[in-house]
């Protein structure tokens, strides 16, 4: 039996993962959950999976499970919360499903209490990649990857050597907006920029799919995990998300992973690796249906924000602790109507120029400059 904390319990990773745990009762238990606001979710995933701690970031939510279930499980508040559930004593592996760089600390203190790390949240190695990395590597801690590609890149490297890669190559759907003009996507509107084509997922990285940043992220995600430099990570245009990454080795073989666009897919094989179970929920590919798949390059003028994200990565420091932080507060903005679409990237660009450049940020700056950067976003609103 393996005991699972996830951080998010209440979103889009965190219920796709409570799915996997419910598919396979004699592998997998809850031990503890966090959640932000969602009281009724809370509330299910208590009645059918009894953890035995729940945190809550939100102070209304908070006072109301604490009050209906005092005494009978742990509700904690806030960040200490969130902690307790990651270092959660019986939990073998913290699935890491909030959003934002919230996630960093807990990750952090998962990491030093031993826990092995399924990551989803990309921000967390986007803001501090230097050191989580070497935390796990201190701690003898895997970080399993949870995103799909980069899932994709860690199964198709399984019995492979990192210095037979030629380069990696992250596949990325071109988000709601792919057909749409620079022009166009002047006026476009929140409710469009959530109806991503090809995934279901939470609304920050649904906008930033849109953006682009998600690929972004992605590529600064993929340089921490697989130890590249950002030389041999490639972004190719691929409509239907069926591949969803490929190795490109030195004897110019490409292995790549194709799967149905399903989370529980990379979730579950973080949870299982190195075994595979059987997933009955998903319905496998069926390529003769699907017949073609498509390729194209991308466009580095029309995604604005994976060129700031490809330079903040390369010239690395606190950059892409400003690029991440300014990213969450423009994105917020957005989502808020306070801010056109465009205005995202704006900001991002205006963060990054006015930053004075710190080599290797400690914990403590990277917070610091994450909390700057976000007042200075607030200023241009
Ligand atoms: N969704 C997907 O398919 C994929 C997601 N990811 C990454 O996984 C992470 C989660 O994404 P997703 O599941 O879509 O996001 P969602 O918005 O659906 O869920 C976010 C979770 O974090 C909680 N939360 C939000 N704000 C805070 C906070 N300040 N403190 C503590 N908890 C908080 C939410 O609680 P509540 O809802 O109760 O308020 C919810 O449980 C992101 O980093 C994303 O980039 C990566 C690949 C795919
Ligand atoms: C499911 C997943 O991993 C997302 O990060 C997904 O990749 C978003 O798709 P695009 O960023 O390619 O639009
Ligand atoms: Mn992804």
């Amino acid at each position: 039996m393996k005991y699972i904390s996830i951080l998010g319990a209440s979103g889009s990773i965190g219920t796709q993962t409570l799915d996997v745990i419910r598919s396979h009762p004699d592998e997998f238990q809850l031990a503890a959950a966090s959640i932000g606001k969602n009281v009724d979710m809370a509330r299910a995933i208590i009645e059918e999976f009894a953890p035995r701690l729940v945190a809550v970031a939100d102070r209304d939510a908070y006072d109301k499970l604490r009050s209906e279930y005092a005494g009978k499980i742990k509700i904690i508040y806030g960040e200490e919360g969130l902690i307790e559930a990651a270092v959660f004593p019986k939990t073998n592996i913290v699935v890491t499903a909030v959003v934002g760089s919230v996630g960093l600390v807990p990750t952090l203190k998962a990491i030093e209490a031993g826990k092995t790390i399924a990551l989803a949240n990309k921000e967390t190695l986007v803001t501090a990649g230097h050191i989580v990395t070497e935390a796990a590597k201190k701690q003898g801690v895997p970080l399993l990857p949870v995103d799909s590609e980069h899932s994709a890149i860690f199964q198709c490297l399984q019995g492979e050597k990192r210095e037979h890669i030629e380069k990696i190559i992250l596949t990325a759907s071109g988000g709601s907006f792919r057909d749409k003009t620079r022009e166009e996507l002047k006026h476009v509107t929140v409710e469009e920029a959530l109806r991503h084509p090809n995934w279901s997922m939470g609304a920050k990285i649904t906008i930033d799919s849109a953006t682009m940043m998600n690929k972004g992220l992605e590529v600064i995600e993929a340089h921490w995990l697989f130890a590249l430099p950002y030389e041999q990570i490639d972004v190719l245009l691929h409509r239907e998300s069926v591949i969803h990454s490929l190795i490109q080795f030195r004897d110019t073989s490409i292995i790549a992973q194709l799967g149905t666009p399903d989370m529980r897919v990379p979730i579950q094989y973080a949870l299982t690796y190195p075994k595979r179970l059987p997933l009955n929920s998903v319905k496998p590919l069926d390529l003769a249906e699907i017949s073609t798949l498509h390729f194209e390059r991308i466009d580095f003028a029309r995604y604005r924000c994976l060129h700031l994200a490809y330079e903040a990565g390369k010239r690395g420091g606190s950059l892409p602790t400003v690029l991440n932080a300014a990213n969450e507060e423009a994105v917020a903005a957005f989502l808020a109507g306070r801010i056109e679409f465009l205005a995202i990237e704006e900001c991002i660009e205006r963060a990054l120029e006015r930053h004075e450049f710190v080599q290797k940020p400690s914990l403590e700056e990277i917070r610091q400059i994450d909390a700057e950067t976000r007042k200075y976003v607030q200023s241009l609103l």
